[in-house]
């Protein structure tokens, strides 16, 4: 179901795990939603917590704090499982199967089961019923893995790096499939990816997460729309944090550039790009030199 009474695909309230007791946290105090029908692009720096958050989702791990929902349903509970389908990195596949045999399995452990779209997503890649699952390369594992995930017709498909160590025709061909997937099914998708420009065309939605908390969970035309990058003359970078939120900044010698979200008109005498949505994504997860509207008002007050 889509539209605006769809449940949403992801929904986090103060959501927090570690995988030890005493351990560090992988997430924490996440908050967010992601509507249904859209196509998500998971993003972070490595050990971001992006797997953890699809492994949550997808019912191999439990929530310590809070709370998360798959369209309504508790991750891992039959009505969850039912309608959701995981691609883990790790893709498990038993070698000695033929992949006929491993889509025979997917056949029988699933209430629903669409065999032409899963034979159709093996054949696209020339992968033949017959090979052995332990002689395929990498990618084709992938493959037969997602073939399994498709076959299942879940309502929200959640994809951990599925184009790691695809060759580009392939993540082209998959890209395709997704997209047509949630065009004319309005199946969810949430796919972590470090391959930004890949994402541009694809997703609509965008879920940043660093060092385990939710930087930015947005419509992708909005994220576009409402940054911008300015360069210009170091003295007057002051002006940016008033009612803006200096996303990244990077001086070179005199002059600054600055990713922003732009509230209202900027001060000064900036050139202003419109960023791609791979610029914004980049200068989210290059931010460490972050200023916030409410840092600089803390800086202010401490001068
Ligand atoms: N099995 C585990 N045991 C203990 N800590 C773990 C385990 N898996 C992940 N972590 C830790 O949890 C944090 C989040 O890891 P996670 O794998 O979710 O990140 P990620 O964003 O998926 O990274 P990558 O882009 O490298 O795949 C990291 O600090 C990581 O070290």
């Amino acid at each position: 179901m889509t539209g605006p009474d769809a449940p949403a695909a992801l929904r986090a309230t103060g959501l927090g795990f570690r995988y030890r007791a005493r351990g560090g946290w992988a997430l924490r105090d996440c908050g967010f939603t992601v509507p249904s029908g859209r196509i998500t692009a998971l993003v972070g720096r490595n050990g971001a917590g992006k797997s953890t958050l699809l492994h949550l989702a997808g019912g191999l791990l439990r929530a310590g704090t809070g709370e998360l929902r798959v369209l309504d349903a508790v991750p891992g509970t039959p009505e969850a499982r039912a309608r959701v389908a995981l691609l883990t990195q790790d893709k498990p596949l038993y070698p000695r199967f033929t992949v006929a045999d491993t889509l025979r399995m997917g056949e029988k452990l699933n209430s629903v089961w669409d065999r032409a779209a899963a034979e159709r997503t093996v054949r696209e890649g020339g992968i033949p019923l017959t090979a052995r699952v332990g002689e395929l390369s990498p990618g084709q594992r992938t493959r037969v893995a997602l073939a399994l995930a498709l076959g299942k017709r879940p309502e929200l498909l959640l994809l951990d790096e599925p184009m790691a160590d695809l060759d580009p025709v392939a993540r082209g061909e998959i890209m395709a499939t997704l997209m047509t997937e949630a065009a004319e099914r309005g199946t969810s998708i949430v796919l972590s990816s470090h391959v930004l420009p890949e994402l541009e065309q694809t997703c609509d939605w965008v879920l940043v997460l660093r060092d385990g908390r939710v930087e930015l969970s947005e419509d992708a035309d909005t994220v576009r729309e409402s940054h911008t990058l300015v360069t210009g003359h170091a003295d007057q970078a002051d002006a940016l944090a008033g009612p803006h939120t200096v996303v990244q900044r990077r001086a070179s010698g005199r002059q600054v550039t600055a990713l922003v979200r732009q509230r209202g008109p900027l001060r000064g005498d900036w050139h202003v790009l419109r960023p791609r949505l791979e610029d914004v994504l980049i200068g989210y997860l290059q931010a460490g030199d972050t200023v916030r509207p409410a840092d600089a008002e803390r800086t202010e007050a401490a001068a």
